[in-house]
């Protein structure tokens, strides 16, 4: 589904990373782990082929990156929705599937009808999936962040993707509604068999559910299983310092002795509970 071979990036003149290879399969659940600034969005909009590859080569479900975007679910970063906001989570879902569509049939015709039952069984099912039946004709604005997020999740897989990508949409939800969102894109991945790429600054939401690791510090990228990534040795190599990873009794990780200061936005974690942590850093 996406494949990277010796990929780099350069953006403002700036090399980020280079040498990165990277393989996600059908079905699998990838996170892109790694401290500020180090390319993480980048890597996603190169895949999107918003961002060209400054060398190596970059093949996207089959072809070069933007030519099958309309298979692809793209969440990006957000800060959320203004309070005020009255449209609807099902008529955000909605907008997935045709917001950007031009010609839809006139008012009235059988045309128009069976495509109206298709589009809002679609969004009734993908919503369903989510989770968030139960609160999804509520103005969106209204929502937590929890609530909402899964509208967008919804949203992102109302067209069926074959791959889905998400930029940091754990970041500013509580540590149960990290752990939720985590176990939902799981289960897009390995039940609706949906590839999911996920940007996060901590891991151990994810955990339970990988399948796959990129992380990215230094300019350069270490890829495989969690195990293979998230270890001492490893992460050392990739730093070219001593790193270790701890791990505590309820099976968390805990990165020390990483270079870069750790990875927190305080403007999107201003509404993070007092004592939530990024174990990954
Ligand atoms: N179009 C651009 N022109 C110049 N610099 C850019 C451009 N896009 C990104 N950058 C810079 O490239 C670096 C990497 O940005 P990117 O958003 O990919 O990092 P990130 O790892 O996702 O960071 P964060 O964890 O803070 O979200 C940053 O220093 C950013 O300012």
């Amino acid at each position: 589904m996406v494949c990277l071979r010796g990929a780099a990036a350069r953006v403002g003149g700036r090399t980020l990373w280079r040498d990165v290879d990277l393989s996600v399969a059908a079905g699998e659940f990838v996170a892109v782990l790694g401290p500020n600034g180090v390319g993480k969005s980048t890597l996603v909009k190169t895949i999107l082929g918003l961002q060209p590859a400054a060398a190596g080569e970059v093949r996207v479900l089959g072809g070069r990156p933007g030519r099958a975007n309309h298979r692809i679910g793209y969440l990006p970063q957000r800060r959320g929705f203004d309070a005020t906001l009255r449209i609807r989570g099902v008529d955000v879902v909605r907008l997935g599937l045709d917001g950007d569509r031009w010609g839809i049939p006139l008012p009235g015709s059988a045309r128009f009808a069976r495509r109206r039952r298709a589009a809002e069984a679609r969004v009734a099912e993908v919503i369903d999936l989510v989770g968030a039946t139960g609160y999804a004709h509520r103005p969106i604005g209204q929502l937590s962040g929890g609530e909402q997020q899964r509208l967008l999740i919804a949203q992102a897989l109302v067209r069926r993707p074959a791959l889905l990508l998400l930029d940091e949409p754990l970041d500013s939800l509580d540590l149960p509604n990290q752990g939720a969102v985590a176990a939902l894109l799981g289960h897009v991945a390995h039940a609706e068999g949906v590839s999911v790429m996920i940007v996060a600054h901590d891991v151990n939401p994810l955990l339970a559910y990988l399948d796959g690791v990129v992380y990215l510090a230094h300019g350069a990228a270490v890829t495989g299983t969690p195990d293979e990534v998230i270890n001492g040795p490893a992460l050392s190599r990739l730093y070219g310092s001593p790193v270790e990873v701890l791990c505590t009794s309820d099976g968390r990780l805990v990165v020390v002795g990483a270079p870069e200061p750790p990875a927190v936005h305080a403007d999107r974690h201003a509404d993070r509970p007092s004592g939530a942590r990024d174990g990954s850093r």
